[in-house]
């Protein structure tokens, strides 16, 4: 059976990866890609990497040009998808990859983002635990919607939860500093992100818990401890096109070994195809994942100062967004879930 699928915002980074990704996957015909300024052009001037869609032409983002496949890719600035979703058939599977049904806290919700709340759509990040047991893959299989996770909150998140289902970190005081590559910010060009703002220099952003991924990070820590998490997050912005490193600290629960540490991580990543713990000793690095659907973490306790840090590595575009949107989408549709998926990094 062929699965057709639509990419809206296919002009932007988020919706050009995930046409990267679907023209690798055996099962899937693309369908429509549509944008907003740029409908009309055609893909080859705006993806040149993508050379089997280069005669394609952009066509408008609306509903009538979106039914009519299997599966919809939203790849929209925040605050566009719901509009949009709610005007596609019941039977189309919708992969949101903004943040309007990523959140359940209506407060939360609006504290960080200025459109009305959406909603609370399955959360695209399968190997996320949960306290208790289970992972939000259980909630993924055969979901008719899916909210990818924000890129930094799926570092982030898989860094820390093990740890705190496990119960040998505090989910007090936990402390997140976070590099990204700029094509985190989208496409469109930004005053921080000209070429010689951003060359040879990092630089903080979103200081002081302003971030709207905070929320989104204490939200997955809370129901990975199964009690409210308190975290302090910083990112930061540098000077590369893609790749996410987050720097993670709690505190240990007092008592515990490094041995015991180490066995929460591995137990919660044994059978994950996409989350590497590595060998002891050796730390993540964006180069190792660029291009895959990998998360490289490694932990360790920091005795002196009765801190566990857990450091993960992604590439933001792939496992960041739109590796995790056809991830979600094969658990949605009952594919062995990394079909089509690169499973390899591109280094040096
Ligand atoms: N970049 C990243 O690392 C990540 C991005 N995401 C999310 O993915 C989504 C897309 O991000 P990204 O690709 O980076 O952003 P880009 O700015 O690169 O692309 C935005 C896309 O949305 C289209 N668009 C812009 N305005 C409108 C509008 N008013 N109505 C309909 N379509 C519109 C653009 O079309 P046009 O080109 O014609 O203007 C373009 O196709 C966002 O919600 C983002 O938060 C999620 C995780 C990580
Ligand atoms: C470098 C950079 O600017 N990154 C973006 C995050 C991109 C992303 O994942 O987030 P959303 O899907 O929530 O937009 C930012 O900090 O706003």
């Amino acid at each position: 059976m062929v699965i057709t699928a639509a990419i809206a915002g296919a002009s932007g980074y988020a919706g050009a990866e995930i046409a990267r990704l679907l023209l690798a996957h055996p099962e899937v015909e693309i369908g429509a890609l549509t944008a907003s300024g740029n409908a009309g052009v055609r893909m080859g001037d705006l993806a040149p990497h993508l050379q089997p869609l280069a005669d394609r032409i952009l066509q408008p983002t609306d509903a009538q040009t979106l039914a009519g496949h299997d599966v919809v890719f939203l790849a929209l600035p925040h605050g566009h998808s719901a509009a949009i979703a709610q005007q596609l058939p019941d039977d189309v599977t919708i992969i949101d990859c903004g943040a309007d049904f990523r959140l359940d806290d209506e407060q939360d919700w609006t504290d960080y983002y200025d459109t009305p709340f959406a909603g609370t759509w399955p959360y695209g990040l399968p190997e996320l635990v949960k306290a208790g047991g289970g992972k939000h893959r259980d909630d993924l299989v055969g979901a008719r919607h899916v909210s990818v996770p924000g890129c930094y909150p799926t570092a982030v998140s898989l860094a820390l939860a093990p740890g705190l289902a496990a119960g040998v970190i505090e989910p007090q005081d936990i402390v997140v500093v976070a590099a990204s590559g700029t094509s985190g910010a989208g496409r469109s060009a930004k005053p921080h992100l000209i070429g010689a703002e951003v060359m040879g220099a990092m630089s903080p952003y979103g200081v002081g818990g302003g971030h709207r991924h905070t929320p989104e990070i204490r939200r997955n820590l809370s129901v990975a401890a199964g009690a409210y998490a308190s975290v302090s997050f910083t990112p930061t912005l540098a000077p590369m096109p893609r790749g996410i490193l987050a720097t993670t600290t709690a505190r240990v629960v007092p008592g515990t070994d490094a041995a015991t540490v180490r066995a929460a991580w591995e137990s919660a990543y044994a059978d994950e195809p996409c989350v590497h713990l590595l060998p002891e000793g050796q730390w993540p690095h964006t180069g190792s994942v660029l291009g895959s659907n990998l998360v490289h973490i490694q932990v360790t306790l920091d005795e002196r100062s009765g801190r566990v840090i857990a450091i993960a590595a992604e590439d933001n575009l792939t496992k960041g967004t739109a590796g995790a949107a056809v991830q979600s989408m094969n658990l949605a549709l009952g594919l062995p879930e990394t079909t089509g998926l690169p499973m390899t990094g591109v280094a040096p």
